[in-house]
């Protein structure tokens, strides 16, 4: 069987880490697993987990390393026959080391997007809550203004997208995600975009993938995906 390829995607809050996540899976058949959702299927699920996780979650803190790690891990390991790229995880240096203990990463593609961008981003960014659905009121808005697309309620801002919440958001993601750059970085399979639009990035991350994964594995995973 073909080696399985497996990534990180780093980034702060709004840097476009979901939505490149979506092309890479659907453009190099990798499985984008995102701890956000994987949290909330646990939550949904009710599964003993989730339901500790949720405490954390709605008083707006990370979920602690250890509950984190015993949810993702597993999951990562039953992963024997697809590739991956992992978003929102590792979030701290124990999560990144427990990762290490378990695999050995291919890559890990880290956004360096300016602060004044995010900012700009997640100031325009509006939610429908019943289904997660995201849009920006620039670059993805709804066909009507402050109204979901398919089921015609209304969208809702995020308390922490909000400008006072954001700057203290992404100062503490700062502080967090230096050692887990400095560790990929030490390991040599970092690599850093950085600009101020999605669109422009995307083109080198797609070229640095194609020369990375062989082409037979894209097209057996295509194929098991369909
Ligand atoms: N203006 C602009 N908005 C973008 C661009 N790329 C993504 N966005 C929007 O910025 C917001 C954040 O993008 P996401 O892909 O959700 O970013 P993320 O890094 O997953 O964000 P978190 O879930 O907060 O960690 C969304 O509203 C996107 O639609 C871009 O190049 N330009
Ligand atoms: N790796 C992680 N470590 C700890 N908590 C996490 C991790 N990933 C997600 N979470 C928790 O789940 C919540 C939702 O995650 P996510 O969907 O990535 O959205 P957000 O952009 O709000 O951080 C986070 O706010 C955090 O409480």
């Amino acid at each position: 069987m073909s080696k399985l390829f497996r990534a990180v995607i780093l980034g702060p809050p709004g840097s476009g880490k979901g939505t490149i996540s979506e092309r890479v899976a659907s453009s190099f058949g990798l499985q984008h697993l995102s701890s956000g959702d994987f949290l909330r299927e646990n939550i949904a699920a009710k599964t003993e987990a989730g339901v500790l996780a949720k405490a954390y979650i709605e008083k707006g803190a990370l979920v602690p390393d250890d509950l984190m790690t015993r949810l993702i891990i597993p999951r990562l390991e039953q992963m024997t026959r697809h590739s991956w790229l992992l978003d929102g995880f590792p979030r701290t240096l124990a999560q990144a080391k427990a990762l290490n203990s378990i695999c050995e990463l291919d890559m890990v593609i880290s956004l360096n997007i300016p602060l004044e961008t995010l900012k700009d981003r997640l100031r325009h960014r509006w939610i429908h809550p019943a289904s997660g659905r995201v849009y920006n009121m620039r670059f993805n808005p709804p066909q009507v203004q402050g109204v979901d697309d398919i089921s015609g309620e209304p969208l809702i801002q995020h308390e922490e997208d909000k400008p006072e919440a954001l700057v203290a958001r992404l100062r503490h993601y700062k502080d967090m995600a230096k050692p887990i750059i400095d560790l990929y970085r030490a390991k040599g399979i970092l690599h850093m975009f950085s600009d101020t639009e999605t669109d422009r990035i995307w083109p080198h991350i797609s070229s640095l993938l194609s020369s990375k994964i062989p082409t037979d594995l894209t097209d057996a995973q295509r194929a098991t995906n369909h």
